[in-house]
């Protein structure tokens, strides 16, 4: 089989951090910015960054209805921060104009963990991830408010569900791609190999 082409939502956000850790995980990494090449990749992947911005920027780019098209076709995608706020159904305190691709049912509170300057770093263990808990990087992370029957927690801090699976989503409020440890885009890249 070929190696995976996974994109990497490149409007705003840490886009190059997470094309490095795809590439850690053994996938093709490749920015997408254009629907033409939305089109053209088996994973996609939505950058940290700030959720508001990301959100305008794809309706600026004729991007919300592929992406959401896509990810009722089943694309794998995965989102971490910011993009775990642009794969909830449902966000509590969006701003005007504010947009979420979807496709996780779950309701997502955003800064949830508090400003910038309340930022923070935990274990965190994560189901599906082996060799112990990943090293969470949390800057203005959201959690997960409230989640459906059609999405499991995967990790909890604090008392909070901090990463998520449905199907062929997942969502971390985290950054592991800020980290130099792979193991969480080994696990989406497994998903986008089991999804093929
Ligand atoms: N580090 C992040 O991605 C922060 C997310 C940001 N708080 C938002 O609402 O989009």
């Amino acid at each position: 089989m070929t190696t995976p082409v996974v994109g990497v939502l490149a409007l705003q956000g840490d886009v190059r951090e997470h094309l490095a850790a795809l590439t850690g995980a053994g996938v093709r990494a490749v920015s997408v910015r254009r629907p033409e090449e939305l089109a053209s990749v088996d994973g996609l992947v939505i950058p940290g960054g700030e959720s508001t911005a990301i959100s305008k920027l794809a309706v600026a780019f004729g991007l919300l209805g592929p992406l959401r098209e896509r990810v009722r076709d089943g694309l794998p995608v995965y989102g971490s921060c910011a993009g775990m706020i642009m794969l909830a159904d449902k966000i509590l305190d969006p701003r005007s104009g504010q947009e979420t691709v979807g496709g996780i049912d779950m309701i997502v509170r955003r800064n949830a963990f508090g400003r910038q300057n309340e930022s923070f770093e935990a274990a965190v263990e994560v189901a599906g991830v082996p060799g112990g808990p990943v090293h969470g990087v949390f800057i203005r992370a959201p959690w997960v408010e409230s989640i459906g029957a059609a999405a499991e927690p995967v990790a909890e801090y604090g008392g909070h569900t901090v990463a998520v699976r449905q199907k062929s989503l997942l969502a971390t409020a985290f950054h592991p791609e800020l980290t130099g440890d792979h193991r969480v885009h080994a696990l989406f890249a497994d998903m986008v190999r089991a999804a093929r």
